[in-house]
C-alpha cells in the first residue's frame, strides 16, 4: 500500500503533508511497538502512560521501518518523518486503512458496568435473527468460526482493525464491541465505522487513569459526540443522574435517541421497562416500544441485566431489526461468562461467579442475590493491584453492608503486596474474614454453606488466570468452585 493512501489527507487533516517522494513509498505494515517491527513497516512513535515510543524510532528504523509518524520530529532520522497533531487517532486510521474490511452493521457500547454483558447479548439477538455475528471485548473476540480470548476490552488500534477485517471477510456482517474509557481516550477505536452507540451506566471506576469522574465521562461521551456518525442511534439507559448529558450529547450530534429503562420513551424509539418480576432465577418483564406493550420472561437474574437487556435490544432495533423479534429473542439470552454465572450449589445454596470489580458493581450483584438468600448471603472478593486503589474500602464498606458474611481474598495482586490489597478492604468490611490464598477462601466459604444461604464469588468472572507479579498463574473461580465441591463429596 502507498503512503499516500494510508496517511490520505482525511487522516492526517490539515496539519501534515508529504512530499510526493515519500507519498509514493511502498508501505508492507504498521507498527505502533519498535519490538514487533518488520521491514516495509510504517512506525507510529506514542508518547504513552510509561514511555515515549519516540525513544524508539532508532531502534524501528534498525528493524526496518520505511517511515515514522509522530508529534515531535527527532533532529535527524534516516527515514522520512510525518508530524502530525494526534498520533493515536492517526495510528487508528490508518490502520482502518490498513485493514479495509468491516461488518456492514458495527455497534459499540460503552458504560461503566454492562458493556460485556450487552456485547454479548447484542451478538445472540443478531445471530437469533440469523445475521452472522460477532463480538469483541474484556472476553475476546467471539465469531461464528472461533472464540479467542484477548488481554484488553478494547484492543490497541492494529489489532482491533485487524480482528474486524478479518471477521468481515469471514462473512460477519453484524458486530457488536465494547468501547472502554480507555480505549476512547486512546483513539484506539477511531476509524471503525460504528452504525450505532449504546451507554449502559457511569459509576466510580478507573480513577487510577482518569484525573476526575468529569474526565471519565467525557472519554465515554466521545462515542456520541465524534464517532457514532450524524443519524446513527444513540441507545441511552435513561435510568442515571448521568443519562440526561449522555442524551444531550447525542442530539447535539444529530444521533437518533432511544431512551431504554423505567425513564425510557416508550411512546416513541425508546423502550420503557413498565414491570419487572422475579421469577425463581429469571425475570417475568413488561416492555413498551413505540406504543405497543410486549410481556416477556428473561431468563436472567439481577436487575441490573434488565439494563443491558433493554440497550442491546435498543442497538439491535436501532440498526434495522424488527422490534418484535428482538424482543422476543430477549427470552433465549444466555449471560456472558462469568456474569452472575449460578456455577453450582451446596445445601440447596446456589453459587454464583460474578466479575464485579468495581463498587457499584459488587453492590448490584449483591442486591440481586439478596432474594435468593433467606438466610445467609456470602460474598468472597477482593481487588486487583495496579488499579484504583481509592475503590478498595469503599468496595469493603459496600460488603459489609449488603452481605452477611464476608471473606476478602486475591484478586489480581499485580505488582502490589497482596496483603496490602486486603488489608485496605478489611479497615472497612468490619466483621470480614482474611484468607488471602483464593481457592482457599471459595473452599471456606463453599463448606459453611447451609440451606438457605447464597454465595457470591467476585472480581474475576470469566478469567482463566491470576496475575501476581509480572506472572500469569493458572487460576478460575469456576475451577475453585467444581474442585471445592468435589472435595465435598469425596
Ligand atoms: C494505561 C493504558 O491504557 N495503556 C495502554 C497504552 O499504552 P501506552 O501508550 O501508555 O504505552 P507505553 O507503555 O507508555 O509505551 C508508549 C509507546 O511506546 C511503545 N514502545 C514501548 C517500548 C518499546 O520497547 N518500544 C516501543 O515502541 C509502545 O508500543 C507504546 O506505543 O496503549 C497501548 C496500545 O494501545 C495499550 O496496550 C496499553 O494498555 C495497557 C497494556 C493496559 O493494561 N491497559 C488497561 C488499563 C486498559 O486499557 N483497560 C481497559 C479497560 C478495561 C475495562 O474496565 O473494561 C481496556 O480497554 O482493556
Ligand atoms: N448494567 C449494570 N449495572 C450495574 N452493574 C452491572 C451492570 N451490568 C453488569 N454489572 C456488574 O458488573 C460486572 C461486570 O459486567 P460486564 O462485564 O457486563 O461489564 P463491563 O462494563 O464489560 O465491565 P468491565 O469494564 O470490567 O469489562 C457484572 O459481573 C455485574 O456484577
Ligand atoms: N479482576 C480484574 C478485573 C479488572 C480487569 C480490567 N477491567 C482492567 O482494569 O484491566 C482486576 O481487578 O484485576
Ligand atoms: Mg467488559
Amino acid at each position: 500500500m502507498k503512503l499516500c493512501d494510508l496517511l490520505g489527507q482525511d487522516v492526517l487533516g490539515n496539519d501534515a503533508a508529504i512530499e510526493p517522494a515519500v507519498a509514493a513509498l511502498d508501505v508492507s505494515g504498521i507498527a505502533l511497538d519498535s519490538r514487533v517491527v518488520r521491514p516495509g513497516d510504517l512506525f507510529v512513535a506514542i508518547a504513552g502512560s510509561k514511555t515515549d515510543g519516540a525513544r524508539f524510532i532508532d531502534a524501528a528504523i534498525a528493524a526496518g521501518a520505511i517511515a515514522v509518524v509522530g508529534d515531535h520530529a527527532p533532529a535527524a532520522t534516516k527515514v522520512p518523518f510525518v508530524t502530525v497533531a494526534n498520533p493515536r487517532r492517526t495510528l487508528a486510521l490508518a490502520a482502518a486503512r490498513f485493514f479495509p474490511a468491516q461488518p456492514a452493521t458495527i455497534a459499540a457500547v460503552t458504560g461503566t458496568s454492562g458493556k460485556t454483558s450487552v456485547a454479548a447479548f447484542t451478538r445472540q439477538i443478531w445471530e437469533r435473527l440469523g445475521y452472522a455475528s460477532a463480538s469483541i471485548g474484556t472476553i475476546g473476540l467471539v465469531s461464528p468460526k472461533r472464540t479467542v480470548y484477548g488481554s484488553l476490552t478494547t484492543p490497541d488500534p492494529i489489532a482491533l482493525h485487524r480482528q474486524i477485517d478479518e471477521i468481515a471477510r469471514e462473512g460477519v456482517t453484524h458486530l457488536a464491541f465494547e468501547a472502554s474509557s480507555h480505549g476512547l481516550d486512546q483513539y484506539r477505536l477511531d476509524g471503525v465505522r460504528v452504525s450505532a452507540g449504546g451507554f449502559t451506566n457511569l459509576s466510580r471506576d478507573h480513577m487510577d487513569y482518569h484525573p476526575s469522574v468529569a474526565h471519565y465521562l467525557a472519554a465515554k461521551l466521545r462515542l456520541f459526540r465524534e464517532l457514532v456518525p450524524p443519524g446513527g442511534a444513540a441507545v441511552i439507559s435513561a435510568d442515571h443522574d448521568c443519562s440526561a448529558e449522555a442524551i444531550e450529547a447525542a442530539k447535539a450530534r444529530g444521533l437518533r435517541v432511544m431512551a431504554v429503562g423505567r425513564n425510557g420513551d416508550g411512546a416513541g424509539e425508546g423502550i420503557r421497562l413498565t414491570e419487572a418480576v422475579v421469577e425463581g432465577f429469571a425475570q417475568k418483564l413488561t416492555l413498551e416500544h413505540r406504543g405497543k406493550r410486549f410481556a416477556i420472561r428473561l431468563p436472567l437474574v439481577g436487575e441490573f441485566q434488565i439494563e443491558n437487556a433493554l440497550v442491546s435490544a435498543g442497538l439491535a432495533i436501532g440498526t434495522g431489526s424488527d422490534a418484535a423479534n428482538v424482543v422476543a429473542s430477549l427470552e433465549h439470552l444466555e449471560g456472558a461468562k462469568g456474569r452472575l454465572e449460578r456455577v453450582g450449589e451446596r445445601n440447596g445454596a446456589p453459587i454464583f461467579v460474578d466479575y464485579a470489580h468495581k463498587p457499584d458493581a459488587l453492590a448490584k450483584a449483591l442486591q440481586a442475590l439478596r432474594p435468593y438468600a433467606k438466610r445467609r448471603l456470602v460474598v468472597v472478593f477482593g481487588a486487583g493491584g495496579d488499579r484504583d486503589a481509592g475503590k478498595r474500602p469503599i468496595m469493603g464498606e459496600i460488603a459489609a453492608e449488603n452481605a452477611d458474611g464476608v471473606i476478602v481474598t486475591d484478586d489480581n495482586p499485580r505488582s502490589e503486596k497482596p496483603e496490602a490489597i486486603r488489608a485496605a478492604i478489611l479497615a472497612t468490611a468490619k466483621g470480614a474474614r482474611e484468607i488471602g490464598d483464593r481457592s482457599a477462601a471459595i473452599r471456606a466459604a463453599i463448606e459453611q454453606l447451609e440451606e438457605g444461604d447464597a454465595l457470591l464469588i467476585a472480581g474475576k468472572g470469566h478469567e482463566t488466570g491470576q496475575i501476581v507479579g509480572g506472572e500469569v498463574l493458572p487460576f478460575s473461580d469456576h475451577e475453585a468452585v467444581a474442585a471445592a465441591l468435589a472435595s465435598r463429596v469425596a
